[in-house]
């Protein structure tokens, strides 16, 4: 398996991957957990007399929240109890400037990795590794450590090529996330096994549903995903209108499997019986079999879909959450997603929340933790690992 924090060597240079990405409300960086979990990572690194870089990313480039990383720098400062240095340059001469400045102990965040060119696209580990991110910037650390499970599933350069040039260690919480995810992958349940699919990186979860069909019993769904599977089914939904882009390119992308999904586990899949949506300012719903025109946009599931999933998962023995049934973070549209996860709370199955949106909503409607079997600040990853396929970020630090 990889190396932790517990085989790092003493006063090494480290660069560290964390994973940030977080909902920015009108260009502002909103804290999570996220924050908090890796904060116990930096923090150790940190006391233990370390020079600790940091690198992270915020956003897809072209969407709303692609921003600089200097607003989350002074978020996790406050989490870690130590002041957070913030330098706006990946790996050109400032970057590298900062970098060298740094004293024992000290902390340095560099600027969204996604501002590099060379970060995405999704590539092999060893054209990662060549570069010229990587080959700049390993040279002035001793150590690598990916901390970033959540973004353990994409091949991009500062999660799979370091590794290869650099002495390799998990952080606390892809060590942690990693034991959690993989513990509950090779788990047997007795009863219904259910899993809510929602948000709006439907790409992420229908590509796995056919894998994970044979573990799961029951699909609930909402969100974009679930907003697809209707389109699927024949109905005016799951569209982009102006100025969206959540829907048509991820219906191109998922058509074909959305509809041989309908196909082969359509007993399996259940879809929203009715929708919300915004009039006047106030929620206002709709039965899906009444829905006849391509001109509004739902922002959540109606009260009879809550009301048709809330005893499903009363009667599961494990329940699996991946993204929120609707827009949960204005209240008028957060019934779907609080009432699915109202009842995990209430009921004494196994459960996980994953993704770093989706968990939010647990404390932000007076939920407690402690009522969910593993909240995990993965999403996209967790139910990657949890069909057993390999993440690259992982592969990479268990590489020789
Ligand atoms: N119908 C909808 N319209 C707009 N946003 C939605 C809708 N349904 C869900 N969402 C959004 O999905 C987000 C979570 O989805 P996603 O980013 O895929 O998940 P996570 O980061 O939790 O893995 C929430 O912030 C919620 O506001
Ligand atoms: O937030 C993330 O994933 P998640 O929404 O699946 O939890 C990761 O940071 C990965 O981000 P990406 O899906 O833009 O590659």
């Amino acid at each position: 398996m990889f190396n932790t924090l517990d085989d790092l060597d003493p006063e090494q240079r480290v660069l560290v991957r964390l994973d940030l990405n977080s909902p920015v409300e009108d260009g502002e960086v909103q804290d999570n957990r996220r924050f908090d979990r890796h904060a116990e990572t930096v923090r150790e690194l940190a006391e233990g007399g370390h020079r600790v870089v940091l690198m992270a990313h915020q956003g897809r480039p072209g969407g709303d929240d692609f921003v600089s990383l200097e607003q989350h720098a002074a978020i996790l400062a406050e989490h870690v109890g130590h002041d957070v240095q913030f330098v706006a340059d990946t790996f050109g001469d400032e970057a590298i400037d900062a970098i060298e400045s740094l004293s024992a102990g000290e902390i340095l965040l560099l600027e969204n990795t996604r501002m590099c060119d060379e970060e995405l696209p999704e590539e092999a580990p060893e054209v990662k590794a060549d570069t010229e991110f990587v080959q700049t910037l390993a040279p002035l650390f001793d150590a690598y450590i990916n901390d970033a499970y959540s973004a353990a599933h994409r091949s991009h350069a500062s999660l799979v090529g370091f590794a290869l040039e650099l002495p390799a260690y998990a952080g606390r919480v892809m060590q942690t996330e990693y034991e959690a995810n993989s513990a509950i992958a090779t788990r047997e349940f007795d009863g219904q096994v259910t899993m809510v699919v929602g948000g709006t990186k439907a790409t992420d979860v229908i590509d796995v549903m056919n894998n994970l069909g044979d573990k799961v019993d029951r699909f609930l769904l909402g969100g974009i995903a679930g907003e697809l599977f209707l389109r699927a089914a024949g109905h005016d939904v799951g569209f982009d209108l102006d100025g969206m882009d959540f829907f048509d390119d991820q219906w191109e992308a998922n058509r074909e499997t959305i509809e041989s999904l309908l196909d082969e586990r359509g007993d399996q899949i259940t879809l929203a019986a009715d929708l919300a949506y915004e009039d006047d300012d106030e929620r206002a719903e709709i039965a899906v079999s009444d829905i006849d025109e391509k001109d509004r946009a739902y922002l959540d599931v109606g009260t009879e879909t809550v009301e048709t999933y809330d005893p499903v998962i009363r009667d599961s023995e494990a329940v699996f959450v991946k993204g929120a049934l609707g827009l949960f973070e204005d209240e008028r549209f957060s019934a779907g997603t609080v009432g699915v996860l109202r009842a995990i709370s209430e009921t004494d199955c196994f459960s996980v929340v994953g993704g770093g949106d989706t968990s939010r909503a647990i404390e932000m409607y007076g939920m407690d933790e402690e009522d969910f079997g593993h909240v995990s600040i993965a999403g996209g990853a967790y139910i990657r690992a949890l069909t057993g396929a390999p993440l690259a970020g992982v592969e990479a630090l268990t590489q020789d």
